[in-house]
């Protein structure tokens, strides 16, 4: 648990919000506006969960070189509006470094899924206050729309909003005890479940379907989720970090391995994440079940489906693709998967919009063929998936990066829903997938158990 002490200097902060506040002239038409402060680097959840507006989003990159914590939604969007909004995107910058304008959120397994919409999600925010670190540099970034006939009303709500920046505080201590604990489904469906999509029958129409597992806990006081959070951080690297809260007993957040996309104008990275063994309980067991892994033919094939699709899918949409022969070894704390990188070179006119439908849900997620498989989970699942194997992350002016939402979990109050997945294809055995569902537990239960 993190319990840094530090002072945010909140004051000069927000007298030099107010002096660029004071720069401004009424605009001619609807204008969003940036004031942006640099600022020392600062825990970004122990800021979060010290403002008191909701949502608060938080997210940061795979490598930890981009982390923000953003609170209050000032203006709402999905991809479909992506151009139009680029465009739009004034530079009216008056901070003193002016930061790039960039929008988070993400959507759920199923893109128009209505809890999802319930917890922030199927949109993109611009927030009011975001907490920025990209590598070394800080800001803290405070975004207003202005409109000519309402603009002295916004500048008297912008002054009242700027004084209700708080100070980061040290996330307090806490000790969550587990009341009650169940499986959905439980071994005995899981198991027939599997041996049927393993059924020679079914492998003929679906080569391969991704499980998932829902384990609720009841839990005995009201948990931080930022606190959550900074617990499953602190012991998962490699790893993208997301949350969206939206009221103090309502949140979705995870820790997860796996990269949708990165986009850089027209390149883009992306990777087929899939094969799993647990981790070793000393350097050389761990040595033996990474070097099984790596030849294990019912794990390579689970990867080598998730390549074909993801190659496939990217066919049209680029002039070059180009994916790692074989994979390498992603050793995570709990488990270690198996993994492919793969860039493409992008046609010019391709929008994320056409990159998400492309690649969601990948077959680390969803299936193969996708269609035959979502049919299956759909007919078959019993699980509300909700924003578990969705996607999360954000639009930037120059880049745009999503993660795929596996290893998290959603709290509603008392209760915590901790999702786990496990691709389904010739070859698997029951008992084995349900421990890979125990193995990839342990990271989401290490947070809870902290
Ligand atoms: C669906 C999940 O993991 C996916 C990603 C990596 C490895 C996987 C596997 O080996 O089954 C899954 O495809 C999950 O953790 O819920
Ligand atoms: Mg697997």
């Amino acid at each position: 648990m993190l319990t840094v002490a530090f002072d945010c200097p909140a004051d000069p902060v927000i007298e030099q919000l107010q002096a660029q506040l004071d720069q401004l002239t009424c605009p001619t038409r609807d204008s969003l506006v940036q004031l942006s402060v640099p600022v020392a680097t600062m825990p970004a959840l122990a800021w979060l969960q010290a403002q008191t507006n909701f949502p608060k989003m938080y997210w940061s990159s795979r490598d930890g070189n981009l982390e923000a914590s953003a609170v209050g939604s000032i203006d709402q969007w999905w991809l479909d509006q992506t151009e139009a909004k680029r465009a739009q995107w004034p530079r009216l910058y008056v901070g003193e470094v002016a930061a790039e304008w960039r929008y988070y959120g993400g959507h759920g397994f199923q893109p128009d899924d209505a809890h999802v919409s319930e917890l922030g999600g199927n949109r993109l925010h611009l927030a009011q206050w975001e907490y920025r670190r990209d590598d070394e540099k800080s800001w803290l970034i405070f975004n207003l729309l202005l409109q000519p006939s309402r603009y002295q009303q916004q500048l008297v709500q912008a002054r009242k909003a700027l004084l209700q920046l708080k100070a980061a505080q040290p996330i307090p201590p806490q000790q969550l005890t587990i009341d009650q604990q169940q499986h959905s489904p439980n071994y005995d469906h899981w198991q027939q479940r599997v041996l049927q999509l393993t059924s020679p029958a079914q492998q003929q129409r679906t080569s391969k379907v991704v499980l998932c597992r829902e384990t609720t806990l009841q839990v005995a006081q009201l948990a931080n989720p930022w606190g959550l959070l900074d617990s499953w951080q602190a012991q998962q690297h490699g790893c993208y970090q997301f949350g969206m809260q939206v009221a103090a007993d309502k949140a979705f957040f995870g820790c997860s391995p796996e990269r949708l996309f990165l986009r850089k104008k027209y390149q883009l990275y992306t990777e087929a994440l899939a094969g799993t063994c647990a981790r070793g309980q000393n350097q050389q067991h761990d040595h033996i079940l990474a070097g099984q892994l790596l030849n294990d033919r019912k794990n390579i094939y689970e990867n080598q489906l998730v390549a074909d699709d993801i190659e496939l899918q990217l066919a049209g949409l680029s002039q070059q693709i180009d994916i790692e022969p074989e994979p390498h070894l992603v050793p995570l704390a709990q488990v270690s998967h198996l993994c492919r990188i793969i860039s493409a070179r992008l046609n010019p006119q391709v929008t994320e919009l056409e990159l998400l439908n492309a690649l969601h849900p990948t077959a680390a997620v969803g299936g193969l063929p996708r269609q035959s498989a979502l049919h299956y989970l759909a007919q078959h699942e019993n699980v509300a998936r909700s924003w578990y194997a969705g996607v999360f992350g954000m639009i930037g002016e120059d880049r745009s990066e999503f993660c795929v939402t596996i290893r998290s979990m959603e709290q509603d109050g008392q209760q915590l829903r901790l999702f786990t997945g496990a691709g389904i294809v010739a070859g698997s055995d029951p008992r084995t997938e349900w421990h890979e569902l125990n193995s990839k537990l342990k990271s989401a239960m290490s947070a809870v158990q902290s």
